[in-house]
């Protein structure tokens, strides 16, 4: 049993196990913690955003070559658009058409480069 438990929780960090979207007061409470970090909720579909700005170009691409390996390993993309300093990401779970704990973790790792 341990064994199975084990193999889950691995198989969850590594993003092979289909997320599901936040609900309820879990969401509320995510969302309210994201807001006050700067990111607001998406018009017309179930996702996050923030713009980040930088120095210079190698800043901003230095920054998304981080994201761009956590990502790979969680297995979970980012959608971004960047224009020299400027980097605008959109964070949502392609894979339940909308918000779950993949968008959350990530926009924390994400928080915490900057
Ligand atoms: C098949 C593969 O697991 C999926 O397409 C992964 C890859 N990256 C992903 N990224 C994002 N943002 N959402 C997903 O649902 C997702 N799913």
């Amino acid at each position: 049993m341990r064994i199975v438990r084990s193999f889950a929780s691995c198989a969850m960090r590594m993003g092979r196990v289909t997320p599901t979207k936040l609900e309820g007061s879990e969401r509320t409470q995510f969302l309210d913690e994201l807001k006050s970090r700067g990111w607001t909720t998406v018009a017309n579909r179930d996702a996050i955003y923030k713009e980040f700005t930088f120095e210079n170009f190698n800043e901003a691409f230095g920054f998304m070559a981080r994201v761009a390996l956590k990502a790979e390993v969680m297995n979970h993309h980012p959608e971004w658009f960047n224009v020299y300093n400027r980097v605008q990401i959109t964070l949502s779970t392609h894979d339940c058409s909308g918000l779950s704990v993949r968008d959350v973790k990530l926009a924390k790792f994400i928080d915490n480069l900057k």
